[in-house]
């Protein structure tokens, strides 16, 4: 975490958050709220599968520039809510805002070019084309010119082209696997596959990038050098949303966290109170002891 404790301007009051460094970096994307006001609402989110109720008039905000927290024992609906939210479900009641929009009835790939970018929990890539294309393809869904421009090779198709690559290497530097580039994503090692679908997701050049268990598999020093992942791209002025498992990863990267249970928000508040909430310990009671440590 950075040391900004004593901001009073109207950055103020995101807990360990760098607003200087968050409102440079994020000055050049359009976004229509300021660093620390409501960036996301979600509203009385609900989700039934058949006579299964998912979500049960879920309520949160994200605010820019934090990382927020979404965690739950096995079977919470953390899943369930990134799906509702990103358009891979629709919800049965409630809504998602970006920016005060609903995104309610958009299609998955218009929330993710209205700014809401998510990584899967089982990796979703391209096996067969390298890292670099991975990259390139999630460039590539902003780019203005027509499939006509590209197939006559215009100039701006050829430019824009040319700042992909560019771009796109220093999207895999920037998650530390860019001498991998060239490497087909399938043969790369799981730590960089995982890396690999961070770096694609902000490609897309999101406002709020949804993390759905990007530490799962990893070991502890992998785990402390995702976390460190983390709080660069958040520094980077980008807002994040991570469900995670592991409490002490949660504990060690979030700024708030909201707990779920059976579909339920039960806790909404800082790490340190989270984790002496007992509604929160009693929930992870008979969870592995890894995942409430
Ligand atoms: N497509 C679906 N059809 C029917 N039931 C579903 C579907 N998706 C999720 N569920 C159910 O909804 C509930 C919440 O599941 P969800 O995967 O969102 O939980 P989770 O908190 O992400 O769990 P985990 O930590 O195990 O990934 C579970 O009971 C699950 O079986």
């Amino acid at each position: 975490m950075t040391e900004s404790t004593e901001e009073t301007g109207r950055h103020a009051g995101i807990p360990g958050v760098d607003t200087d460094v968050a409102e440079a970096a994020a000055a050049e994307r359009d976004i229509a709220v300021k660093v620390g006001d409501d960036l996301v609402e979600v509203k009385n989110l609900t989700m039934k599968f058949g006579g299964l109720l998912a979500l049960d008039n879920i309520s949160f905000t994200i605010k820019r520039g934090e990382i927020l927290g979404l965690i739950g024992p096995n079977g919470a609906g953390k899943t369930t809510c990134f799906n509702a939210m990103t358009g891979v479900y629709k919800p049965t009641g409630g809504q998602v805002l970006l920016e005060g929009r609903v995104l309610n009835g958009v299609k998955q790939h218009k929330i993710t070019r209205a700014g809401l970018a998510r990584t899967f929990q089982n990796i979703r890539l391209f096996g067969e084309m390298t890292a670099l294309e991975n990259v390139v393809v999630g460039l590539d869904a902003r780019h203005k010119t027509s499939v006509i421009g590209a197939l006559l090779r215009l100039p701006r198709h050829i430019r824009e082209e040319k700042s992909s690559i560019e771009r796109g290497m220093a999207l895999l530097e920037f998650v530390g696997i860019a001498d991998q580039a060239a490497t087909l994503s399938r043969h790369l090692p799981y730590g960089s596959q995982r890396r690999l679908e961070i770096a694609r997701a902000l490609a897309t050049d999101p406002k709020v990038l949804c993390l759905d268990e990007p530490a799962a598999g990893f070991n502890p020093a992998e785990k402390e050098e995702l976390m460190q992942l983390i709080r660069t791209i958040r520094d980077d002025g980008y807002t994040v949303l991570l469900i995670e498992h592991d409490m002490k990863l949660v504990m060690g990267v979030t700024d708030r966290i909201v707990v779920l249970e059976f579909g339920k928000k039960i806790a909404d508040d800082v790490p340190s109170v989270i984790r002496e909430d007992p509604k929160v310990v009693s929930a992870y009671l008979g969870e592995p002891e890894d995942d409430f440590a």
